[in-house]
């Protein structure tokens, strides 16, 4: 769906948001709970050592964009899931690649050996991984029991032939392709988020421990739900604030005039290709007091109350909006909550600098740094 237009990605992202709805919230929110509990429990076992949270956190987000797809969670050490992760990282940071851009503007040059190549092994090795678990699906398929996206996908198949008609869109190529960029759109930017967000507590310790009061205040010891989000204006803030500084989109996705438009003076022909500059918004002085630094301000009023702002585009905006935006809400406030009720995130013994630098792909992901995660008593 995402480098798609046109009917077809009309037909691929109404079938994804109506699957998402009908999966139900309260369903995908268990799961989130469920793979938190998976998560604290994994961190408590490293014992305040030094780690690197990468892995653990694409391994807890793939499992939700995972659970949605296929039907089911895989376990941590499995070497298949660690692989699927692996791959659909490095498929991540590929896709932004010089030689990945070069090939996709002049698709004569794909004979050169490059980063192009090894993109189009790792896009081999995810679909033979979608077959395999989309013929279990197909096993088990029950009209009465839709688990997944993908038993919805053939269903939806099913329903249209017995009506008579022919199933242009619901193919293999698209059920691979849908499965593909939801799976990898899905794990990277949640849990690149995330870890930007650990990151910036550790640096800002202050901050760190006024999340931690207010959800000592609001959540106590409880299961931290999306619903307590209303009551905890500063964590709103600051999950707002991670997203909005760490800016891991900055191009957003490439865009199409499909016809000629008149823009602010300027003539802008049909087909022209245009690159939406969401940093341009996120870091808009006009629009945040704050926006060269780190603040939870630059969503709170003076008395403390959570601000929405419209320059607040982290997903973009219009009809190619995000497509997992909700879901994506959900992960990051209770994945958030759950680890910062549950320890505190300082570095190393001995470390003192904190690397804030971004490693550009298609999204902006921190470099790897080792923290410890020190439980809260
Ligand atoms: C922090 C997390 C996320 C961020 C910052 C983010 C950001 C974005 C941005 C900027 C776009 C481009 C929109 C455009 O073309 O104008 C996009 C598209 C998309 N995202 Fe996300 N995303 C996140 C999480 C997710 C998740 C969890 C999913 C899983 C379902 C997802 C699925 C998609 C899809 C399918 C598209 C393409 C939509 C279309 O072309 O119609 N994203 N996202």
């Amino acid at each position: 769906m995402v480098f798609s237009n046109g009917e077809n990605w009309k037909a691929m992202r109404r079938f994804t948001l109506s699957t998402l709805r009908d999966l139900g919230r309260k369903l995908i929110e268990n799961k989130i709970n469920e793979e938190s509990d998976y998560l604290v429990e994994k961190i408590k076992s490293i014992k305040r050592n030094p780690f690197d949270a990468k892995m653990i956190l694409n391994a807890s987000v793939a499992n939700i964009i995972g659970a949605i797809l296929f039907g089911k969670r895989m376990d941590y050490e499995d070497p298949k899931f660690i692989r699927l992760a692996c791959l659909v990282s490095d498929y991540v940071r590929l896709l932004g690649s010089p030689m990945v851009t070069l090939y996709n503007l002049f698709p004569a040059l794909g004979f050169l050996p490059g980063s192009h190549k090894t993109v189009m092994k790792l896009v081999e090795e995810l679909y033979s991984f979608i077959r395999s678990r989309a013929a279990e699906n197909q096993k088990h398929l029950d009209e009465n029991d839709q688990r997944s996206l993908i038993e919805a996908f053939f269903l939806h198949q099913k329903q249209v032939k017995k009506e008579g008609n022919c199933v242009p869109y619901f193919h293999e190529k698209n059920l691979l392709s849908l499965v593909k960029s939801l799976f990898s759109a899905g794990m990277e930017t949640t849990s690149s988020t995330l870890r930007w967000g650990l990151y910036f507590m550790i640096k800002y310790s202050d901050i760190q421990e006024k999340v931690q009061d207010e959800i000592s205040r609001v959540i106590g010891s409880a299961q931290p739900h999306y619903s307590h989000r209303t009551e905890m204006p500063y964590t709103n803030a600051v999950v707002h604030e991670i997203q909005r500084f760490a800016d891991i989109v900055p191009l957003s996705l490439p865009h199409e005039t499909t016809c000629d438009v008149n823009f602010k003076g300027y003539f802008i022909p049909k087909r022209t290709l245009i690159i939406p500059l969401l940093s341009s918004v996120l870091r808009d002085k006009t629009q945040f007091d704050n926006p060269e630094e780190f603040s939870p301000n630059n969503f709170l009023d003076a008395e403390g109350n959570f601000v929405k702002k419209e320059a607040f585009m982290a997903f973009s905006a219009g009809r190619r909006v995000c497509a997992g935006e909700t879901l994506a809400w959900m992960e990051l406030f209770i994945f958030f909550t759950s680890l910062l009720q549950k320890f505190s995130f300082r570095p190393p013994p001995g470390v003192t600098h904190i690397d804030l630098t971004g490693v550009t792909g298609l999204t902006i992901a921190p470099e790897q740094n080792m923290i410890c995660a020190f439980p809260r008593t």
